[in-house]
This record gives C-alpha cells, sequence and structure tokens, in this order.
C-alpha cells in the first residue's frame, strides 16, 4: 500500500497576494486525509514547515534592484527544509505530497525529489514559471520555480535552488495561456513540451495529459507532479491570487489527473496557490483534494 506524507509548507514569500500561507489549513479542513483515504493510499501527516511571517522581513531590504526576486533568501531557508523533508519521506518509501503555499515552495520540492534520482516534471498551471531574477516582470518568486531548478539563471548562489536530476527533456507544461515574452524563449531554446489551452481544445485532456506523463517519464525514475490551482478556470478555482481566464473544467481537471495515477510513475506532487482569503466556501482546497486523490488513483469503479 502507497503512503503518501503530507508536508505543509505555508509560504506566500513568493506571491503578491498575501492569504497563499493559510493553503495548507484549508486544504487539510476541506478533507485531505478522508479523499486520500477514499484513494486507498495510506496518509502521514508531517504537519508544517515554521515559516517566519513576512509582515517581520522587508521584501526590498535584500534585493540589489527592483525587478529583482523579493524574499529570495527566506524562500532558499524554507525550500531548502523542503527539499530535506521531500527526500527523507521517499528515502523511507512514502510519497511526499506537498502543500503550499505559493508555487515558490515547488524549487524544495523537485530539489528534494531529484536529489538521489533523475526524475521528470509536469507542469499542470496557467503559468510557465520560467522567469528568473533578471527576467522577471514581477518579482515575485512563484513566477520562477521551474527556471530555479533547472539551473537556469542567478538565484542567489544557486546551489540550493537547482535540483541535480531533474532532465530539462523530462519537463512538460499543460495548460499554458500565460506566458511572458522571455518564458517564450526558454521554452523554445530548451524544447520543453508545452501544451496550451488551444491544444488541450484540439486534442482533448487525455490526450495531452498521456503525451505530457510520457515525455517526462521516460527513461528516469519518477515523475513530479506540480498542480498550480490556477491552471483550472477561476470559475471552479476562485482561490487563487493570479487567475487567468480560459482554464480546464472540473472534468478535465479530473480526467487529468486519473491519466497522471494510471502512469504509476508518480514520485512527489504538490499543490499550490490555494488562496483561502480569496476563495468561495472553501471549494478551491475541496477541489485540491479531490484532484490529489485522483492523481492518487481514486476512481468512481
Ligand atoms: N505560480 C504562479 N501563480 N505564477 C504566476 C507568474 C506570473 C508572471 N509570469 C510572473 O512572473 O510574475
Ligand atoms: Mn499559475
Ligand atoms: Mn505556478
Amino acid at each position: 500500500m502507497t503512503t503518501v506524507r503530507i508536508i505543509g509548507a505555508p509560504t506566500d514569500y513568493g506571491a503578491n497576494r498575501r492569504g497563499v500561507d493559510m493553503g495548507p489549513s484549508a486544504i487539510r479542513y476541506a478533507g485531505l486525509a478522508d479523499q486520500l483515504a477514499s484513494a486507498g493510499v495510506e496518509t502521514v501527516d508531517a504537519g508544517d514547515l515554521a515559516v517566519p511571517r513576512a509582515e517581520e522581513r522587508d521584501p526590498d531590504a535584500e534585493a540589489p534592484h527592483e525587478g529583482d526576486a523579493k524574499f529570495l533568501r527566506e524562500t532558499a531557508d524554507v525550500c531548502r527544509r523542503l527539499a530535506d523533508e521531500v527526500s527523507g519521506t521517499l528515502a523511507e518509501g512514502s510519497v511526499p505530497l506537498a502543500l503550499g503555499g505559493d508555487h515558490s515552495i515547488a524549487i524544495g520540492s523537485l530539489v528534494g525529489s531529484a536529489r538521489d534520482a533523475e526524475i521528470g516534471a509536469v507542469w499542470f498551471d496557467a503559468h510557465a514559471d520560467l522567469n528568473t531574477p533578471a527576467t522577471t516582470p514581477s518579482g515575485n518568486v512563484h513566477g520562477m520555480p521551474l527556471a530555479a531548478a533547472l539551473g537556469l539563471g542567478e538565484f542567489e548562489g544557486s546551489d540550493w535552488a537547482t535540483a541535480p536530476g531533474l532532465n530539462p527533456e523530462n519537463v512538460a507544461l499543460v495548460g499554458l495561456r500565460s506566458v511572458d515574452d522571455a518564458e517564450i524563449d526558454v521554452i523554445r531554446d530548451h524544447g520543453f513540451a508545452a501544451y496550451t489551452m488551444s491544444d488541450i481544445d484540439d486534442r482533448g485532456i487525455t490526450d495531452v495529459t498521456e503525451e505530457a506523463m510520457a515525455e517526462a517519464s521516460a527513461g528516469v525514475d519518477g515523475v513530479h507532479v506540480s498542480l498550480d490551482l490556477d491552471w483550472l478556470d477561476p470559475k471552479e478555482a476562485p482561490g487563487v491570487g493570479t487567475p487567468v481566464r480560459g482554464g480546464v473544467t472540473y472534468r478535465e481537471a479530473h480526467r487529468a489527473m486519473e491519466s497522471v495515477a494510471e502512469t504509476d510513475c508518480v514520485r512527489s506532487m504538490e499543490l499550490v496557490e490555494v488562496n483561502p482569503t480569496l476563495d468561495q466556501h472553501n471549494e478551491t482546497a475541496e477541489l485540491a483534494t479531490e484532484l490529489a486523490a485522483s492523481a492518487f488513483g481514486k476512481r468512481v469503479l
């Protein structure tokens, strides 16, 4: 029986909206453990990493100039500890499930998951999260984690941020609809498998997800599944800080996660960007729990 170990990373250092730090509580309260039980997996809850409140820090104090990454040192501190939790969880034979927090925590998940293995990553997101401190339009590190983990750009020494066993040829992005110019260049230059919402319109979610999983898993030990809730249409998932219209539907999201489960190569996963202060009756957190259950094998029959 699979054991999923839940690790909360209640950070909002990487986002421009407060509130996403309450994500882990909201996702647990929405019934994550029960959902995972209904998927037939055992769960262990490791609790939350201790994260000092953002108000206690001046975001610009350590940023060399405007446009650079905000709270990068604080993010590095959280991600180092998350990476240790993730690799420790894998070492004991369990599957780590990290709860954000904003998407900057993916740096920690990826580094930990790729510490002792070759991995791929599938990025379910409206955004590509491939900016660097040099290209970011916002200064928000949640727009940069994939670039950081791939060793692109300069991230305060970068040693803490680069995922050793993450192979660029095993990265797939699914659901893109808001991509910055610099990110488009990165996608083209590195040849990442990238699927826009138009690809999903044309080919259907099952076909796209199966191909993305195949790309990500080819020749590696396992795949990290990164689920940013803004991947879904804001009508389905209103509780996110950077909503973009035209996202996947409730059914498409479930079907995609079912395809993820069918591949049987999920090594680690994260649920990020749930912002309870922007949500309606915790429905985005609830959706996150349901999608995790589908990704871990829950079926109707
Ligand atoms: N994980 C996210 N929600 N990322 C949003 C990124 C938005 C924009 N591309 C930026 O760099 O600021
Ligand atoms: Mn996003
Ligand atoms: Mn994201």
